[in-house]
């Protein structure tokens, strides 16, 4: 990246980068080091340090993993990455960049970074933002179903779930058509499921393949009974151009009605499959064995029924199939999004409603008429041939029916088969393996900045020791950088973190800070006084105050509203002036290990370590 640009991210970036190589910046590092909070994150092209610009600069073909401890400036790496890499690699620009972050504080913190360094074409997520559920809060699972439900053992029961409801026949049944009598058979029925999964389509879309091959036989049946033979030897040089071929497949669709009054309706075999258009029996029976289905249906059906949860995970453990069991009107948990998404893509898009079709006619019909007019008016000045159809339809405003103007931000989050140019996933020691093909599944090229720290792995399951135990399900390769100085916290404050991990069994990466002259107090008060020491905290603060704690809810309303209160999860990514824990002891037995170190790691100034004399009972929920 040079200085030729007229993009100004691009341009800072190399000045501060500059700058900071020659080592003008160390005053100016110091100060804003030490400088207060406010709440979002600032860019830090005037103070960028050589380890992190020479992985901002890292090209970006392929996953770039960047780790290091808490506050090294792994974020803030990855989204100046990101501007680096559309700056420089505008192809990325097509899809625009996904961050995909731990949870909704962490988005607000970061929001103004990329549009500050000249980027807008930028999507924030949460993962369970990834596939929308119309629940506005999603329920949390007890720990022990959240893995399983994160487990890649989902993949093939949720592949086994789709199948079993692609149906066979067990005996013919026989169907009137107009006073006729057919029968669908038992191996026509395999045969149309056997051509249909063979065709490679997701489910919906299998589906004309399956009804195809059903209704061709039942018309097969109907002529012979009624004109003496199958029609079905007449030449049929071009499938788009068959009346038959297309009517049968309409008639998978409901459309068949429409399009038997377009195309020659004297063909024994047009009239045949009116006919059966207006059978009732065809209608039900080939809906009953391949019926279009959406993500949400089936999984309700699954996690409430025992037997199909027993068909499609055959080889369980009954106690872990009776895990996923519940009612089929439980609210969607945050475990369920993944899932959700994975059925999406074994099912693929559900078929149009007849509405909507209605709207997609009416358009191209008026996209025609549009472009017709305009094609003939300059013709008449002698003109046509200088304009393309698609110049004539945007001259003639036929686009703006047509195209989407939204942003690109706002079209990629409304579509959840977006394919982005570049993603960034934060906190990445956290994503479910389930979790991780939502994410990859909208990014095909691998372009990615992974950014996380395996030390601060949220729960109480083992932590995974290496990147490739979390990536090596899902990519064949990546590349790995780690930064070494930590410059949000002050070295009392890693130390005191080290040795704290220490006492509990744990050894976390060492990391050097960039300052010292933090506080660290410990204070046992009762539980009444917390409200008037976190004031006494709040006074004595130069920017912003946090309270960690299990139970936030009931605290918040205690405390002045310019207080954040966050549970240690919540916590993940932040940070503040001060920070005050609540019963950390507590953390590591209900959260785990990662969770206290997430915890003592957010503070910039001053940490203050409260223990209840009467602790609350209530569990620290995630
Ligand atoms: N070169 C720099 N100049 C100024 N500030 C920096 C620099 N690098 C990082 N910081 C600051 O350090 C703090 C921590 O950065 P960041 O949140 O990116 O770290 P992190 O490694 O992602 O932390 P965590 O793992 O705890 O989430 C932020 O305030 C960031 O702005």
């Amino acid at each position: 990246m040079d200085g030729a640009s007229d993009n100004d991210s691009g341009a800072e970036l190399s000045v501060g980068a500059e700058s900071a190589r020659a080592g003008d910046s160390v005053d100016l590092l110091s100060r804003v080091l030490a400088a207060p909070r406010t709440g979002r994150m600032r860019d830090i092209v005037s103070t960028l340090q050589g380890e992190q610009d020479r992985i901002i600069r890292t090209p970006g073909k392929g996953a770039l993993v960047v780790t290091g401890a808490p506050g090294t400036g792994k974020t803030v790496v990855a989204l100046h990455r990101a501007a680096y890499l559309l700056y420089t690699e505008p192809v990325r620009r097509a899809g625009g960049v996904l961050v995909v972050g731990p949870n909704a504080g962490f988005l607000r913190y970061i929001e103004q970074v990329l549009p500050a360094l000249g980027e807008t074409d930028v999507v924030l997520a949460q993962a369970t933002d990834l596939y929308p559920v119309d629940e506005a809060v999603l329920a949390v699972e007890y720990p022990l179903v959240a893995r399983l439900k994160g487990d890649l053992r989902m993949v093939e029961l949720l592949r086994r779930a789709v199948s079993d409801r692609q149906r066979l026949l067990a005996e013919p049944v026989t169907l009137l058509i107009e006073d006729v009598e057919v029968v669908l058979r038992p191996e026509i029925v395999r045969r149309a499921r056997d051509a249909a999964r063979a065709s490679g389509e997701p489910h919906n879309q299998a589906r004309d393949t399956y009804t195809e091959v059903v209704l061709e036989d039942l018309l097969d049946q109907f002529l012979s009974a009624t004109s003496g033979g199958p029609s079905h030897s007449e030449p049929t040089p071009n499938p788009d151009n068959d009346p038959t071929q297309r009517l049968s497949s309409a008639l998978a669709d409901g459309l068949a009605k429409e399009l038997i009054d377009e195309v020659d309706g004297g063909t024994s075999r047009t009239q045949a499959l009116a006919a059966l258009h207006r059978s009732v029996d065809v209608r039900r029976e080939v809906n009953l064995r391949w019926m279009p289905l959406t993500p949400e249906k089936v999984l309700r059906d699954l996690f409430a029924d025992e037997d199909q949860l027993r068909a499609a995970a055959p080889d369980w453990r009954p106690a872990d199939r009776a895990m996923l069991a519940r009612r089929r009107d439980a609210a969607w948990t945050r475990e369920d999004i993944a899932l959700l998404d994975e059925l999406a893509a074994l099912l693929g898009p559900p078929p149009r409603g007849a509405a909507d079709r209605a709207t997609a006619a009416a358009q191209a019909a008026a996209q025609h008429e549009a472009v017709r007019f305009a094609s003939d008016t300059l013709r008449a000045f002698g003109m046509a041939e200088t304009l393309s159809p698609d110049e004539l339809a945007r001259r003639y405003g036929v686009d703006d029916h047509l195209v989407d103007h939204r942003p690109l931000a706002e079209r990629a989050a409304a579509d959840p088969s977006w394919a982005y140019g570049h993603v960034i996933v934060d906190e990445a020691q956290d994503l479910t393996p389930m979790q991780w093909r939502m994410v990859l599944r909208r990014c095909p090229s691998r372009s990615l900045t992974i950014v996380g720290d395996l030390d601060q792995r949220s729960g109480v399951a083992a932590r995974p020791r290496t990147w490739a135990d979390v990536l090596g399900p899902h990519l064949s390769s990546w590349r790995e950088e780690t930064l070494t100085v930590n410059y949000r916290n002050p070295g009392e404050h890693l130390e005191f973190a080290r040795h704290r991990l220490r006492e509990v069994g744990v050894d976390i990466t060492a990391v050097d800070s960039a300052r010292w002259g933090g506080t660290i107090s410990e204070v046992e008060i009762a539980d009444t006084d917390l409200p008037a020491l976190v004031v006494e905290e709040l006074d004595a603060c130069q920017g912003t105050l946090a309270v960690v704690t299990g139970e936030p809810g009931a605290l918040a309303k205690e405390l002045p509203a310019d207080v954040t209160v966050v549970t240690p999860v919540e916590a993940k990514g932040l940070e503040f002036d001060t920070v005050v824990v609540l019963d950390s002891d507590d953390i590591v037995d209900r959260l785990g290990s990662g969770d206290l170190y997430v915890t003592l790691t957010r503070a910039t100034q001053r940490l203050v370590l409260v223990r209840r004399a009467t602790p609350c009972a209530a569990a620290y929920t995630p």
